[in-house]
């Protein structure tokens, strides 16, 4: 592996509380710069699906490499789902990299803190709803989580938005008022002129 992949091709770091708009704001992203563009390819347990392939889908792998892994601490993150574990691997961001794309990571804070703990050289650029208030509209009006699940997603914003005031945490913070203006913020400093904040 090159170890200079990641210092052309800076993996991006969105994060901020859920609702605040990170997948609405990478689908136009996504849309408006074809092929620049990849996400990681993560890590399970869980067998495959019909069709699926090792290293397309998933990187399907067995239970002891899993948490061989992560005693190694080879994960940015990782979680259990219904009895199998998934994580995104430090490999898996290095590899989009290699392949000459920039790795968008849509990530929680503590997944923040361990990126920072890796030498991927990642930028960080965290979603901030305007107010908590319009978040919980936000999340009323999509229309995927019962009240429980607001619930919990809201005190969950509170933790991670002071985490994003925190010196030095987020390069970053673009408030997410009007959607138009916000993903303007946020593609220019992702393009950074092209330079994708490495140098040319
Ligand atoms: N600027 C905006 N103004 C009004 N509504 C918005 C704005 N940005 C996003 N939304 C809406 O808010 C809801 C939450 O957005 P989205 O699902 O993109 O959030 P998310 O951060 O990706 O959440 P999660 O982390 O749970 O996946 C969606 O219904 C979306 O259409």
């Amino acid at each position: 592996m090159t170890p200079s992949a990641t210092r052309i091709h800076r993996p991006i770091v969105i994060s901020g509380p859920s609702g605040s708009g990170k997948s609405t704001i990478l689908k136009r992203l996504f849309a408006d710069h074809p092929d620049t563009f990849g996400f990681s390819v993560s890590h399970t347990t869980r067998p495959p699906r019909p069709g699926e392939k090792d290293g397309r889908e998933y990187n399907f792998t067995t239970q002891e490499a899993f948490s061989r892994l992560v005693k190694e601490g080879g994960f940015i993150e990782h979680a259990q789902f219904g009895g199998n574990y998934y994580g995104t691997s430090v490999k898996a961001v290095k590899d989009v990299a290699e392949q000459g794309r920039i790795c968008v990571l849509d990530i929680e804070m503590e997944g923040v803190k361990q990126v920072k703990r890796t030498d991927l050289r990642a930028r960080l650029l965290f979603l901030s709803p305007p107010t908590l208030q319009l978040l919980e509209e936000r999340l009323r009006g999509r229309g995927t989580d019962d009240e429980d699940s607001v619930k919990k997603r809201l005190e969950q914003a509170e933790k991670e938005m002071a985490f994003a005031k925190e010196e030095g945490m987020q390069e970053k913070v673009v408030v997410n008022d009007d959607l138009d203006r916000a993903y303007q913020e946020v593609q220019e400093w992702v393009i950074d002129g092209g330079r994708f904040g490495g140098q040319l």
